[in-house]
């Protein structure tokens, strides 16, 4: 697989509604266009629940007629991350008869959108298309990560197009990745990908939308002005059916550019081909002017969710801020939350309560619970001294994944706090022996 010619193109549920009911739309002549060039498409696809809908709408039966009418959409819900299965309910039943319907929600509009998603695409491209639908959890372990990775690669290789949404249907709502902008960033991460595509209604970056409509044709955020907080003049709202606004589209666009793919927000017209040969410019371009970040340091960092917190000391703090030196089993004074081998865990120091660093750890925090009970064992009791029953270094902390500054957003304090203090397990020898 060439990443220089993986173009990763998302589409929006509002561009996607259009274009299931337009099938002679130009966006289909400019893919081809790509696939002549040899240019490879991955497709991060919204729109099952807005085709979802319009399918529900158009529906025959009575029962779906009378269901149809009695659902309202609840445009006050519409906020960032609210996208619950409240969004659609039902009026208040009326009859005996009305109760027996089922519930008209998000994952079964889903469920019915999916397949006509599907459709338009194969429809649309005339060629083999592959549906992969993901959620947090497939990003989270390196593993399962990598196997994924491996899926793309292969239908890539096989000249499938890969047609990536989100597993609305099935999966639990706080189970999903926020939005699918953020997925095509993950997704852009993934796979090297040069190019990123977000194909919005909007079609860019407008200056005082929508009192000036004046397009910003680059965007361009330098490393010194980070604290330049876009969020306050770009919006967040969203389209009725999408959950991802015009801020999302631009965290996630910087999150790709930040890899090094080349970014624009664009309507579904975009001169794809044309934008890649001749670097025209067109809705807007974002550009970041960084080093790229290494992919696995964008994994740890923005795409693997933390189980849970290492706390050390104020030794080991400085040892990892100022010396990349590994975190050693005796700087760390707790854990919180439950966390397996391998998981992703965020390092805090205990004075200043500073999250300082993001790793993979090496023990499960049971091990290390139970190390930090056998050292104050050891302190207490000279006679029990147990020895290599865990590896010196608990975390798989490279020094470039240590971080001086995580975004405050990425920050989940682990509710259970209760674990971090005055965690004493009393251990006996046989308990010892099981390890
Ligand atoms: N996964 C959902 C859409 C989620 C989403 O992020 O929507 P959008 O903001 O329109 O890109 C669907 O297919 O309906």
């Amino acid at each position: 697989m060439d990443s220089s010619k993986t173009v990763v193109i998302k589409l929006g549920s509002q561009v996607v509604s259009k274009l299931f009911n337009d099938r002679h739309s130009v966006f289909w002549q400019q893919l081809q266009l790509l696939y002549d060039k040899g240019y490879q498409p991955v497709i991060v696809c919204s729109g099952a629940v807005a085709l979802g809908w319009q399918v529900f709408q158009s529906m025959a039966s009575d029962k779906a007629k009378l269901l149809s009418k009695s659902i309202r959409f609840e445009k006050a819900q519409l906020q960032k991350h609210s996208f619950q299965k409240e969004q659609f309910q039902t009026e208040p039943k009326q009859t005996a008869k009305h109760q027996s319907y089922p519930v008209a929600n998000k994952t079964m509009l889903a469920s019915i959108g999916q397949g006509e998603l599907i459709n338009m695409w194969r429809n649309g491209l005339g060629r083999p298309v592959a549906q992969i639908l993901v959620e947090q959890a497939h990003f989270n372990e390196r593993h399962c990560y990598n196997d994924l990775s491996a899926t793309f690669r292969q239908l890539l290789k096989h000249d499938v197009v890969p047609i990536i949404n989100q597993n609305d249907a099935l999966a639990e709502a706080n189970s999903l990745i926020s939005n699918n902008d953020r997925l095509a960033a993950h997704v852009v991460n993934m796979l090297g990908a040069k190019w990123l595509f977000m194909v919005s209604e909007v079609g860019g970056i407008y200056r005082d939308y929508p009192t000036c409509q004046q397009l910003v044709s680059v965007f361009e955020v330098k490393e010194p002005d980070s604290e330049y907080r876009y969020e306050d003049v770009i919006s967040s709202d969203c389209s009725a059916m999408g959950t991802g606004g015009m801020r999302e589209k631009l965290d996630a666009a910087l999150l790709a550019a930040r890899q090094g793919a080349q970014c624009f927000i664009c309507d579904e017209k975009a001169p794809f081909l044309h934008i890649i040969e001749s670097r025209a410019t067109y809705g807007t371009y974002i550009r970041y002017s960084s080093q790229p970040v290494k992919r696995i340091k964008h994994w740890l960092l923005n795409t693997a969710e933390s189980k849970g917190l290492i706390i050390i000391d104020s030794g080991a703090a400085t040892a990892l801020r100022h010396r990349n030196a590994s975190l050693l089993m005796s700087g760390i004074v707790g854990v919180a939350g439950t966390f397996s081998k391998q998981a992703i865990v965020e390092v805090k120091e205990q004075g200043t309560g500073e999250i300082i660093a993001k790793g993979m750890a090496r023990l499960n925090s049971n091990q290390i619970l139970i190390n930090l009970a056998l050292r104050q064992n050891q302190a207490s009791n000279s006679q029990f001294i147990p020895s290599n029953i865990v590896p010196d270094n608990p975390l798989h902390l490279a020094s470039e994944w240590v971080v001086d500054k995580i975004e405050h957003n990425d920050i989940q304090e682990h509710p259970d706090n209760s674990l971090i203090k005055g965690s004493t397990i009393v251990l006996h020898r046989n308990q010892c022996a099981l390890l």
